[in-house]
């Protein structure tokens, strides 16, 4: 579990260090800015990347840990000097100690990242794209320490982890492109005197705090589109994993990126939501844009309503995932293996309920069965695992009180139900559950596990209305060669994204996101752009 405590002598003498091999270093030049590009407009700082680098060493053996926040373009303690450590979910060691800031430091943040914004909203997209671009590339360079810090704070196995990385940069790639394709429009003129002009506009500083559960991409994803539309970005990473945060400040400070225009501040949870208030509430803020839980987004949605701010919510689901009669059942398992188990289950778009037509039902059970068995589950770091732990102890307990009250109204455990206590207190065994009715936890919410239950139904029209019976509508999934009800079915669902034969549907260049309580908005795609620009509208009169 995390605590907040004040720095140990260890970390007092880690600093000390520090600071001499600053100093050697500097004295043998190998700090000299030569190593860094140059940035067309602002002025250089000076990143302390191989410092940090050797700084790991002394503390441990994860690459880019930080354990200051990044204000401003520099690294800074919380003003309490209190700190909180990040735990391994799958062993529970301490991983690095990250500070624990309040409503003070954040509004620090919040006044670095609106004076930069006068900078900033200047750049051209040309310039701003060469800044992402130069981010992406430094990023690619540490793919590997990026994956390692993820499995690290986040527990996702090693593969996985790694094509989290991809995914994550994908985004800052993908907006360095788009950043050079958020034109305006000429309108049609119905006077002869007049012209109208609509142009894009950088909706000012973006308060983005994100998730656990993809520490790189939920981040990038917001900050991608922010920083292309010319916004400056205050980013409040989840509390399990904020380490991947700094690393991603870190290297946007190697990249060259100018002070004060991506600041990752860090808090533990008793502390999030007087950061989430100040980021809501400030007049300097122009919007939020949040993912994680729908309780929290609901939070902020009330608290942003006072100063009416631009707001993006990427929330929980609940996807159905509906298999028909004529579909390939063997794709469809696949299909279904790699929506459900993915990060463990711990995914906003998982398949939640396997919604299986009754001709079929029997197979596809045995076969999902089948594949279930062959998961292998343990450390992220072990390469050949493909389950990793849950993120934290909360989580294993609401997996296990989900699973346990289906068992109790009636339902077959077919494989699992159970933690797997024998790897550590986060591991949850991979479990596959039928006979469930909707008086159950696990058909009416997240289970965010590696928990996988059927439920039979008739009709396709029967099918459909259980998919849609929930106020959750993110993804979801269906498998048919029906050609017309492949039609029909898409279009009737109620989900702001459709897997059509497929179970995993995520990449840059498409419109992420849900409808109903999942969310407002698009992340990814050139939509996610808007989310961060206005729309100015420009009458030249008298012409
Ligand atoms: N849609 C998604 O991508 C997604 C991601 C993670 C979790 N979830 C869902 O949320 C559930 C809980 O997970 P969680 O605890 O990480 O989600 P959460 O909503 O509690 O946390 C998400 C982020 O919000 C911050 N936060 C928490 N309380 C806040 C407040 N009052 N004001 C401002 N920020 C606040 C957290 O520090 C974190 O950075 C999961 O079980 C799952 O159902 C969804
Ligand atoms: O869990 C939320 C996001 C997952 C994804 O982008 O595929």
């Amino acid at each position: 579990m995390s605590s907040t405590r004040s720095y140990s002598k260890t970390t007092i003498r880690n600093m000390l260090l520090r600071k001499i091999v600053h100093v050697i270093l500097c004295c043998c030049g190998k700090m000299s800015h030569k190593h860094f590009i140059p940035t067309p407009i602002f002025a250089f700082q000076t990143p302390d990347v191989y410092l940090v680098q050797i700084h790991t060493k002394l503390e441990t053996q994860v690459p880019l840990v930080r354990n200051r926040a990044f204000v401003n373009g520099e690294w800074i303690s919380a003003a309490s000097g209190k700190v909180f450590d990040v735990i391994d979910p799958a062993n529970g060691k301490i991983v690095g100690s990250v500070p624990d800031m309040d409503a003070s430091d954040t509004a620090k943040a919040i006044q670095a990242a609106a004076d930069a914004f006068e900078t900033w909203k200047h750049t051209t997209a040309k310039e701003r794209s060469y800044y992402l671009r130069k981010w992406y590339e430094v990023l690619v360079k540490h793919h590997d320490d990026l994956a390692t810090l993820i499995t690290a704070e986040a527990g996702k196995p090693w593969k996985e982890a790694h094509g989290e990385v991809s995914y994550g940069n994908s985004f800052v790639e993908w907006f360095s492109e788009e950043a050079r394709r958020t034109h305006g429009e000429i309108l049609a003129s119905p006077t002869r005197t007049k012209e109208m002009i609509l142009i894009k506009q950088p909706i000012g500083v973006a308060a983005l705090i994100t998730p656990w559960n993809f520490p790189i991409a939920m981040i990038t994803r917001k900050a991608g589109a922010a920083l292309a539309a010319g916004c400056t970005c205050v980013v409040k990473p989840a509390e399990d994993t904020p380490l991947t945060g700094l690393a991603l400040a870190q290297l946007s400070q190697e990249a060259g990126l100018p002070k004060g225009v991506f600041n990752v501040i860090t808090s533990n949870r008793d502390h999030a939501p007087e950061v989430g208030k100040l980021l809501c509430e400030s007049p300097l803020v122009a919007g939020i844009s949040f993912t994680g839980s729908t309780a929290v987004g609901k939070l902020l949605y009330k608290q942003s309503s006072s100063g009416v701010k631009r707001l993006a919510l990427e929330l929980g689901g609940n996807a159905p995932f509906i298999v028909f009669n004529s579909a390939d059942i063997d794709k469809a398992v696949d299909g279904a293996i790699a929506s459900k188990f993915r990060n463990c289950g711990q995914t906003c778009v998982s398949a939640n309920r396997f919604l299986i037509q009754d001709e079929i039902f029997d197979v596809f059970v045995d076969k999902i069965l089948d594949k279930i068995k062959t998961l292998s589950m343990g450390s992220g770091m072990d390469h050949s695992c493909s389950l990793g732990p849950l993120i934290n102890t909360a989580q294993a307990h609401k997996v296990n009180t989900i699973v346990l009250d289906a068992i109790k109204k009636g339902a077959k455990v077919h494989c699992g139900g159970r933690p797997a206590s024998s790897l550590g207190e986060r591991f949850y065994e991979p479990t596959l559950l039928t006979n469930i009715n909707e008086s159950m936890m696990c058909y009416n919410e997240e289970i965010f596990g590696p928990v996988a239950v059927c439920i039979r139904f008739k009709t396709e029209e029967g099918g459909v209305t259980i998919a849609n019976s929930t106020r959750q509508g993110l993804a979801g999934y269906f498998f048919s060669n029906d050609v017309p009800q492949l039609w029909r079915v898409a279009k009737e669902l109620a989900v702001g994204m459709v897997g059509i034969n497929e179970g995993i549907i995520s990449t840059a260049e498409a419109a992420f996101g849900g409808i109903k309580e999942s969310g407002i908005g698009r992340e990814g795609s050139h939509h996610g752009i808007d989310e961060f620009t206005y729309t100015k509208y420009m009458c030249f009169g008298n012409l």
